[in-house]
């Protein structure tokens, strides 16, 4: 087991780049599963979960060649059905959030696939009844074996269905997409998750050969093709890691420029953080972020306490908000951080309190957070990562706190961050990797 060894309070500075976003990849990876022809996709991550669903890909016998550090061809010509049977699948398949979506695209092309439940953060119920029902709506069957935790889908017949979805799921929507492309007939999904990422996908499925209109809503129509071909496809730059490097250059008073944000797919995410008084500017497709020592939080125009809260696309990413809970520990002023989606994803603020920071968990979604204006720094300590965004939040906590903070169970951050430890010290950040497992807490 690895952990970071950091040593905060240091200022940083210099150009950041962010990598290939890691929930398009999750999607776009599964889409090579709907054709027989080569995909070439750039700009791939290099992380744990990306990782593991290329090797998945492999094993379902898929071909797998890298052209080069982000760039990948798929070739989905032989696809071995019986690899669902194996004990291997059930291990690998269970565990990242991102591999249910392989489902939609074998349903659709093969007429039956099967998963475990998937894994990915605990960060509270994550249900996946929209993707199921979606299937069902479309003809499939499904069976779920509680005591195995796997899931099996039939269907002989896809056909194109009006499917007003129950939440907005990102996952559940890409993977009804999916199916639905080479399903017979016209199908509607109301109440769709839009966001880049899902956008990007439809993008794709249209150049190689699918027909849906409607993009970028809640109202997607897709009539089904026969057959899809190949495509070249290239993923947006991380949308959360983006949000993460703002945070952190406000946390440790850095001058950082991102580099090629596509800053058009960021939506509401650069005015929350002006919101809480960080100053940033767009240079052409790069965020400067200038060294600031102060920043204060903005109120609602009746002078009441400012709410940061999440909610679908173009709404604020649920994905942020841990992030912007810490920024805020700094700030000046109060926040109220309501997390709608997840109901276990705020309990990391006790590592924050320890460190010295001002926060009462009103109850699992909300937390209102009394900016100290770095009054004082918050102190180092040792603490394990409990989830991906939480795990960031505390190494951007790390950073800007004084003396020596250590980070465990830091899989979890790498499972979505690429060599972050390296690009952090080429910022000049003090961060080494160490061993460790730490508290089990
Ligand atoms: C691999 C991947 O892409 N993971 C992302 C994906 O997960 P994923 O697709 O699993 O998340 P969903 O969009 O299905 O749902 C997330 C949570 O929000 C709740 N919910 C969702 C929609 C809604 O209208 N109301 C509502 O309450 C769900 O019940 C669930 O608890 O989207 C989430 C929401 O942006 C992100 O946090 C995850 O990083
Ligand atoms: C929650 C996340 O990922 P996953 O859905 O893979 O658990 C995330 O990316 O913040």
């Amino acid at each position: 087991m690895n952990a970071f060894e950091i040593i905060g309070g240091k200022k940083l500075k210099g150009e950041i780049t962010p990598q290939g976003a890691k929930n398009e990849a999750l999607q776009i990876l599964s889409a090579v599963l709907l054709t027989d022809q080569k995909i070439t996709i750039s700009n791939i991550p290099d992380i744990k979960d990306v990782n593991k669903l290329i090797e998945l890909l492999g094993d379902l016998g898929v071909i797998v060649e890298r052209i080069n550090k982000d760039t990948y061809t798929f070739e989905a010509k032989d696809i071995n059905l019986d690899f669902f049977e194996s004990d291997v699948f059930k291990a690998k398949g269970g565990g990242l959030r991102g591999s249910i979506m392989i489902v939609g695209p074998l349903l659709a092309r093969f007429g039956k696939a099967a998963i475990p439940k998937p894994g990915g953060d605990k960060i509270g119920r994550r249900r996946l009844d929209t993707h199921f029902i979606g299937f069902e709506k479309l003809g499939a069957k499904f069976v779920y074996d509680s005591k195995k935790a796997f899931f099996n889908v039939d269907a002989t017949n896809l056909r194109g269905a009006y499917i007003l979805l129950d939440e907005a799921s990102v996952t559940g929507t890409a993977n009804i997409v999916m199916a639905a492309v080479l399903a017979k007939g016209t199908t509607t999904i109301y109440n769709a998750a839009c966001e880049p990422y899902l956008q990007q996908l439809c993008k794709m499925l249209n150049r190689m050969g699918a027909d849906i209109k409607g993009i970028g809503s809640n109202l997607l129509t897709i009539e089904g093709v026969k057959k899809l071909g190949g495509t070249e496809h290239r993923m947006l730059p991380d949308m959360i890691e983006i949000g993460s490097f703002i945070g952190l250059a406000a946390m440790t008073e850095s001058e950082i420029t991102i580099k090629n944000v596509c800053y058009d797919e960021l939506g509401v995410i650069p005015e929350v953080f002006r919101k809480l008084g960080i100053k940033l500017e767009r240079r052409g497709d790069d965020i400067f972020v200038p060294s600031q020592k102060h920043y204060e939080i903005d109120t609602f125009i009746d002078g009441s306490i400012l709410t940061i809260a999440d909610s679908p696309w173009p709404g604020f990413t649920p994905d942020l908000l841990s992030i912007v809970l810490v920024v805020a520990t700094q700030a000046k002023g109060n926040v109220l951080i309501h997390q709608k989606m997840f109901e276990s994803r705020l309990f990391f603020v006790d590592k924050l309190i320890d460190m010295g920071a001002q926060i009462i968990l009103c109850d699992p979604h909300r937390a209102t957070v009394n900016g100290i204006d770095k009054k004082y720094q918050l102190r180092g300590i040792s603490m394990t990562s409990p989830d991906i965004r939480a795990g960031v939040s505390l190494l951007i906590a790390a950073l800007s706190a004084e003396g020596t903070s250590t980070i465990y169970n830091i899989e979890q951050i790498e499972r979505g961050y690429q060599d972050i430890d390296i690009r952090l010290r080429a910022l000049g950040a003090q961060i080494k990797r160490v061993e460790g497992s730490g508290p089990s807490h």
